[in-house]
């Protein structure tokens, strides 16, 4: 359950990006996060991801009131919520394998069994057989999911994802939700943000926009 009350978020003294924003979504729902470039799609993801603190309001991620977290309580978050950011974050000095890795081991995973679960990862996001890459050496569409493959690892109960199927082409971009759907059918929340509204109307669903610092949920007002 992710639930915002109230939220504003600015940078510093600029203008708000985010003002007095309220949804709920629940456990399970596939729900797009759209509008203009600068609108505010990353900023709204991260502060589900605890990566930014809202300015005002509250934010409840799985019944946990995160804007109000001690830093030590991070670690939940962390394992709660894949993220997966634009810029992907893959680290070039290592094979797929190896990224995929990281995240069990910050856990405290032992070896062996992160080993298991680094492959089963990389499996379900159809990059079998690519383990020992580089991430240089894979297309733009399979570096999107080996970043998936290590926001999964985890098994975390929430995916955020910043556009991930941007400079894909059409293809690949469908593939990529393809993904996405297949760990939603699993019971994982998922969000997603795009300005990509062909994609977004072929699967129709849940719409957060945001759009001149204005809200839309395409679910309604909230309860
Ligand atoms: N760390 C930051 N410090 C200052 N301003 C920021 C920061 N991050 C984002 N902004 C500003 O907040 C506004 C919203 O940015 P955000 O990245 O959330 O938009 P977006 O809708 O995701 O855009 P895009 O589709 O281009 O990624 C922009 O004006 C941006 O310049």
């Amino acid at each position: 359950m992710i639930e915002f009350q109230h939220v504003f978020k600015s940078y510093g003294r600029s203008r708000n990006i985010l003002a007095d924003i309220n949804f709920r979504v629940e456990p399970g729902e596939f729900v797009f996060v759209s509008g203009p470039s600068g609108a505010g799609k990353s900023t709204l993801l991260k502060l589900i991801g605890g990566l930014e603190p809202p300015s005002r309001g509250s934010v409840h991620v799985n019944g946990h009131r995160i804007d109000k977290m001690p830093g030590r309580a991070r670690p939940y978050l962390r394992r709660a919520v894949g993220v997966i950011l634009q810029d992907m974050h893959l680290l070039y000095d290592r094979n797929a394998i190896d990224n995929v890795l990281l995240p069990l081991a910050v856990a405290g995973l032992e070896r062996r069994v992160a080993a298991t679960r680094a492959r089963a990862a990389i499996e379900k996001v159809g990059l079998s057989g690519k383990e020992d890459l580089n991430p240089i050496e894979m297309s733009g569409g399979e570096q999107q999911r080996l970043a998936i493959a290590r926001a999964i690892v985890n098994r975390p109960a929430i995916l955020i994802a910043d556009e991930p199927t941007a400079n894909l082409d059409e293809e690949s971009a469908r593939k990529i939700l393809e993904v996405f759907r297949d760990f939603n059918r699993v019971g994982v929340t998922t969000l997603i943000a795009s300005h990509d509204r062909a994609l977004m109307a072929r699967y129709a669903g849940r719409t957060l926009r945001i759009e001149a610092g204005r809200f839309f949920d395409s679910a309604g007002a909230p309860a």
